[in-house]
């Protein structure tokens, strides 16, 4: 029997309602992303993550963001997510500090050092690649040159910035990631998204998953 495919995880950030969380739990989704930086306009407080939080069925992670926050912040937050998300200048020690499971968010500015901070940021469970526009940490809506990506990296590549159900495809033959990571790509709105925009991202992530 042949070795099947990799499969590309997908995971949808920035959700703000109920609703759009059972969308993505029945498009099969694995991973969920809840922004509680303040500045975002996908911003949500403690009390709606603990609410949708418990719509969230078991096998789908819910991953919370955050930008150099407030420990007692995160320590709020930490009882209803399963991993947490690091976009800030967040030191290892500050991100490990929680005993919970860890991303680390690079957004790639010309000079970043991917080796560097992945063998710096060795104890995460991943790194997040993303788009750098200037004092917008993240969701960019903008994507960035994917042949700065190493062939090899020391820690699994989560892909974001700027994708769409329109270049997934060719992100994945490109950059063959562990996942996939799409906020703006999928939304009618910021915080708002899009059901049909929603089921082409996974439609064509399990496109691209095809042998060739
Ligand atoms: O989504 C936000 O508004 C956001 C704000 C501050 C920090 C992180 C944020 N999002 C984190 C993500 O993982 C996004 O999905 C990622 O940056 C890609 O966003 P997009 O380019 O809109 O797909």
């Amino acid at each position: 029997m042949s070795t099947p495919c990799p499969r590309t995880r997908i995971k949808f950030c920035g959700l703000t309602r109920q609703a759009d969380i059972a969308h993505a739990v029945a498009l099969g989704v694995d991973a969920l992303g809840f922004v509680m930086w303040p500045q975002s306009k996908r911003a949500i407080s403690v009390d709606t993550l603990a609410m949708l939080a418990a719509e969230v069925p078991a096998f789908v992670t819910r991953v919370g963001l955050f930008v150099d926050a407030d420990p007692a912040l995160i320590e709020q937050c930490a009882p209803y997510l399963d991993l947490l998300q690091f976009h800030g200048s967040e030191p290892p020690a500050d991100c490990a500090r929680y005993n919970m499971a860890w991303i680390k968010a690079l957004r790639m500015r010309d000079d970043v050092d991917l080796h560097r901070e992945a063998e710096r940021y060795r104890a995460a469970s991943a790194l997040l690649l993303d788009a750098y526009r200037p004092g917008v940490p993240g969701g960019t809506g903008e994507t960035f040159d994917w042949s700065r990506i190493p062939a090899a990296l020391a820690k699994p590549v989560i892909l974001a910035g700027g994708l769409t159900p329109d270049n997934i495809g060719h992100a994945i033959h490109q950059v063959a990631p562990y996942a996939v990571d799409v906020s703006g790509g999928i939304e009618a709105f910021p915080g708002g998204k899009d059901t049909a925009k929603m089921a082409a991202f996974v439609h064509q992530v399990a496109a691209a998953n095809q042998p060739r």
